[in-house]
Formats: C-alpha cells, sequence, structure tokens
C-alpha cells in the first residue's frame, strides 16, 4: 500500500532533518577534535620553549665546567683533587658529581663515589661531537648511584673528565616525553643530543628532515597520520621534537574527545528537534497548499501608492499572505514557487481579488479613482476571465468607484498577452509593467503593451544614493515611459533622499516604507483618514 502524500511528506521531512543532524554531529565533532588537537600543540610548543631553554642553560654550565676541568686539574684520584672537584660540582647549579678516567677511557673515581676498587669500562657513548676543537661524549639514561639512590641522568665527557647533570633537573626535562632533543651547530646543521630509543627510523627520518631542523612547525601530518611538533628556539641551540601517531592522540584525550562527541551528538539531536518543523511546513506546505488558497487563509495587505507631488496616497498595491495554522505568516516569496509549479496561480489570484475587492469596499469610504493593483500572473491574463472576475465581485448596487490596476510583470510576452490587454484597456482596466527594468522585454514590446504606469523596480531605487550604474539608469527608464505614454511609479522608496530625488527626475508617483509598509484594510483607512487624504 502506497503512504498517503501528507505521511510522505513527513516521512521526507524527518529525513532531511536527520541529515542535517547528522551534518551538525560531522561538524560539531570535527571542530571540537580540532579544538583539542590545536590545544594539544600549543601544549607542546610551550613545553618545547621552556624545554629548549632549560637545556641551554644546562648544557652551558656543563660545557664550561668540563673545560675548565680539563684546563685546571690534574686527572688523578687524590683526596685533595677528589675534594676540590666536590666544591667544583657543589658550586655549579645543575651538576651532581665529577668523574675522571684514565686513558683508556675507564672511570677511576668521582667527586661523590670517591676512588673506585675496580676502574669502570664506561658504556660508548650514545652521541659524540667535536665542539670548539674538543670531543664531547654524551650518555643518556645512564644510571647513577647519587646520594644512596640510584637515578637515570645525562652525563656529558669531555677529554678525561665527565659531568654527572643533576637527574632533578633532567627530571623535568625528559619526562616531558619530547622525542629529539637535537644541538643546532653554529655553522649550520644539527645532531641529536638525545634521541628517545622507542622511536622507529620511520619517526626518526622525518625529524631529521633540512626543514624541522630549519623552523618550527606544529602540524598533523595526514601522510603519516601524526601530529608533528618541532620547536626550533632561535635565542637557544636547540630543537626540541616529538612525533604523536594518532592512536596515541586519541588514548591521551580519550576522556576529553568522549564527552565532546557526546556533546556533538546532543547538538546533533537539537538541531534535528529545531529543524524538523521547518522542513514539516515546507513539504506539508507542497502537500497543503490547495487547501490554504482559500478565502479564510488568503489575507490581503495594501501598499499604498502616493503621488509624490503632493504626498496624497492616490492608490494601494495589494499584496498577499497566507495564514496558516498556529499563526503562521507564509511570504509569498516562499509559497509562489509551490503555486506556479502546482499549476495553481489561477486559484491564487481569483481567491486574492475576491476577498481584496470584498475588503475594500466594506472598509473604505467612497474614493473616486483610489487605485487598486493586483499582482496577476502573464498567463492568467485573460480578459473574459478577470472580467467575469472582477465584475462578480462588485457589489450589485453602490459604488463601483475604485479604479483596477493589473500588474504584469516584465518579461518576454506571448503575442496573446498583446490582444488580452488591449481588451482589458478598452474595457477601462489600467496595466502596469511591474518590476521594470528586471526583465527581457524590448520598447517594441513595451509599445505595443501601451501600459498606463511603468513601476521602476526597487532594486534600482535601493542603489540611487550610490549612484550606481543601475541607479543611473532611473532616467532611462522614465525615458521609455514617456516614450510609450506611460507614467511612472517607483517602488521601494525607503528615505526621503530617495523621494526628492525621484521626483526632481519626473517620477510621479511612489511607493515604499518611507510612506507605509504593506498593511491591513483598517490601517489603510485609518491612514488616509489621518492624512486628509483629498479623495472622496
Ligand atoms: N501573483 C501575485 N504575486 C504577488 C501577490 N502578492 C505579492 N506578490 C509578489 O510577491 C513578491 C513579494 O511580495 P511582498 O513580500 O509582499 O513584498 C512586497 C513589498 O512588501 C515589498 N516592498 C515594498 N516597498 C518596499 C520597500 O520600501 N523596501 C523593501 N525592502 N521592500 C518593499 O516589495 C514587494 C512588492 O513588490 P512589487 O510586486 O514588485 O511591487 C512581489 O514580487 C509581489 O509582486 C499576489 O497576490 N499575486
Amino acid at each position: 500500500m502506497t503512504k498517503p502524500p501528507k505521511d510522505r511528506a513527513r516521512t521526507f521531512a524527518r529525513l532531511y532533518a536527520l541529515l542535517v543532524g547528522v551534518l551538525a554531529v560531522i561538524v560539531s565533532a570535527a571542530l571540537f577534535t580540532l579544538y583539542v588537537a590545536e590545544n594539544y600543540l600549543q601544549k607542546m610548543r610551550e613545553v618545547q620553549l621552556t624545554m629548549a631553554t632549560t637545556t641551554q642553560v644546562v648544557a652551558a654550565e656543563t660545557i664550561d665546567l668540563l673545560l675548565r676541568l680539563n684546563k685546571t686539574y690534574t686527572p688523578e684520584c687524590f683526596e685533595q683533587n677528589l675534594r676540590a672537584l666536590r666544591m667544583e660540582a657543589f658550586g655549579t647549579a645543575y651538576q651532581s658529581d665529577i668523574g675522571i678516567f684514565d686513558e683508556k677511557g675507564r672511570l677511576l673515581c668521582s667527586s661523590l663515589l670517591g676512588v673506585l676498587p675496580v676502574p669502570f669500562e664506561a658504556t660508548p657513548p650514545d652521541t659524540v661531537h667535536e665542539y670548539q676543537g674538543h670531543k664531547v661524549e654524551i650518555n643518556n639514561q645512564v644510571s647513577v648511584v647519587i646520594g644512596g639512590g640510584r637515578y637515570k641522568t645525562t652525563v656529558v665527557r669531555i677529554g678525561r673528565f665527565n659531568a654527572v647533570v643533576n637527574p632533578r633537573i633532567l627530571g623535568t626535562l625528559f619526562p616531558q616525553d619530547q622525542d629529539v632533543i637535537r644541538f643546532v651547530l653554529p655553522e649550520g646543521g644539527s645532531f641529536p643530543i638525545y634521541a628517545n630509543p622507542a622511536l622507529s627510523t620511520r619517526w626518526i627520518n622525518l625529524l631529521s628532515t633540512k626543514e624541522m631542523q630549519e623552523e618550527s612547525m606544529h602540524y598533523f601530518s595526514w601522510t603519516y597520520m601524526a601530529f608533528i611538533a618541532s620547536e626550533k628556539v632561535t635565542e637557544t641551540r636547540f630543537v626540541i621534537q616529538k612525533v604523536t601517531p594518532l592512536g596515541e592522540f586519541l588514548r591521551m584525550h580519550v576522556a576529553i574527545l568522549t564527552k565532546l562527541m557526546l556533546l556533538s551528538l546532543i547538538l546533533g539531536c537539537v538541531v534535528y528537534f529545531l529543524i524538523k518543523p521547518t522542513f514539516q511546513r515546507w513539504n506539508d506546505l507542497e502537500h497543503r497548499i490547495e487547501a490554504l488558497l482559500t478565502i479564510e487563509h488568503v489575507v490581503c495587505m495594501y501598499q499604498p501608492i502616493v503621488d509624490l507631488r503632493t504626498n496624497a496616497i492616490v492608490g494601494c498595491e495589494v499584496l498577499m499572505r497566507l495564514h496558516d495554522k498556529g499563526g503562521v505568516v507564509i511570504y509569498p516569496d516562499q509559497v509562489l514557487p509551490i503555486i506556479i509549479a502546482r499549476n495553481l496561480t489561477w486559484r491564487l489570484d481569483q481567491t486574492v481579488v475576491r476577498k481584496a475587492i470584498h475588503e475594500l469596499f466594506n472598509g473604505l469610504p467612497p474614493c473616486q479613482g483610489f487605485k487598486v493593483a493586483f499582482n496577476l500572473f502573464p498567463k492568467d491574463i485573460r480578459y473574459a476571465e478577470i472580467r467575469d472576475l472582477i465584475e462578480s465581485e462588485l457589489p450589485k448596487s453602490g459604488r463601483h468607484n475604485f479604479q483596477f490596476n493589473l500588474e504584469v510583470i516584465e518579461q518576454a510576452y506571448q503575442s496573446s498577452l498583446f490582444t488580452e490587454i488591449a481588451q482589458l484597456k478598452e474595457a477601462g482596466y489600467q496595466i502596469s509593467v511591474d518590476d521594470f527594468g528586471t526583465g527581457f522585454s524590448n520598447l517594441g514590446s513595451i509599445k505595443s503593451l501601451s501600459p498606463n504606469f511603468l513601476k521602476i523596480d526597487k532594486s534600482f531605487v535601493f542603489d540611487m544614493e550610490d549612484s550606481t550604474i543601475r541607479s543611473s539608469l532611473i532616467p532611462e527608464i522614465i525615458g521609455i515611459a514617456r516614450a510609450v505614454g506611460a507614467a511612472v511609479i517607483a517602488e521601494g522608496i525607503e528615505n526621503d533622499a530617495q523621494r526628492q530625488m525621484l521626483l526632481k527626475l519626473g517620477v510621479e508617483f511612489g511607493q515604499g516604507y518611507f510612506f507605509a509598509k504593506p498593511m491591513s484594510v483598517g490601517e489603510l483607512h485609518d491612514l488616509m483618514k489621518a492624512a486628509e487624504n483629498t479623495y472622496a
């Protein structure tokens, strides 16, 4: 069994709303993740900056100390020498111990341990570098005994002396979990003084590229699916680097990301429930439009047309709205496309004309020659039907005193329209070409139409104060109106400057929010009364 149109409309509305909801979830989740990622990289940058600065200070002190020791002390383990070295270590900020090596590279004694019972065969250095003509050997993560405790720290050796960096200082550096600490040579290039042993060659290669050594960069690499953070601190000689594979990042942020994903889901649900009624209204509208084109639902509003020379209200344009259930007002721009697509234009025209004539005849006092302008769809301009429609609505006795005006939008007209319009004019109806300047008519077709009025489209008026090319066409339009014997009505006048300019250009009539917005017949009546208009 096929679903009735209303159910189908609701299903579609739900589906569209669901799509928008899912989109909201995806977009918000992406934005939240981006925020967490940005935050992570920013924190990484701050950690790296601090680390580079501390490393610089520690390294400078270590190298200075070792160079001085090599220059000043003999590499011998006698008590006086060891006491002096203890004082040297004590006088530094970052060193715990100083060791002395024999020529074979074995540790003989240290300022804290004293003379070793057996010379200690040191492990080969992790890195060896040349610095100011000296060989600098660095061992990271060396297990050392200090003050009865065992710690892991960095040991640097130059010549016959080594310095054991205070593990507490390093504790503030290495637990920061950085992968590579690189020393930048004054002549360019760099070498790692520390590299996380767990780091794979793939990451080491990436972090060793020239750009990584020369510039600071913090980004997410889609190729490597990892966050790359490499900070080159210009005031120091160090580059601090860290690679965080996506999996690790997600594990680190699982709690906050789960909360944010949940928030995205809630957001998606809120969007779904907020947007569903709108989609339902749109879809419903398609299927309920026929039911809405009735006297009860069609509402007529009247926008005054004013003589620019006297400011008198000489007529009005009838503009329709639909009143839906729940007091919802539907404006023409929302509904006209549906009405056209469903071929209901004549139904709308009939309802508007009937309702407006009824309201105006009952709501306004007799006003001879008061123009009542209707917007009609060009394909509905048929003399006989319009005549029958209007005449059937006119009161059988009393005031047949309105001047009906039919507004036809400017476009490429079909030839039959000219005959219909000629007959309408013959029968006493006035014709206006609406939205003039926006369509595709030519002077020939306007001449054949021979309208009573050309209505300058509001877009020309809006541009007037800026003197755009568009507004400079207004005199041309006025020229065309004169050539075809039509008067000019300017639409969309919103301020007095526009009114005055149009008046100066010779425009006779105007319409727009400056004078009045579309209003009910009661309000129109009150306005005309207040203006002490001279109709009657
Ligand atoms: N076939 C029918 N078409 C109709 C009918 N009722 C209206 N319409 C057409 O719908 C379009 C939009 O109309 P609406 O939302 O009513 O807007 C009108 C005015 O409110 C607006 N306007 C008037 N003055 C100003 C102004 O100073 N500033 C400003 N921003 N807007 C203003 O312009 C619309 C009137 O335009 P026009 O018809 O070109 O004179 C509109 O195209 C209507 O024609 C109907 O019953 N049948």
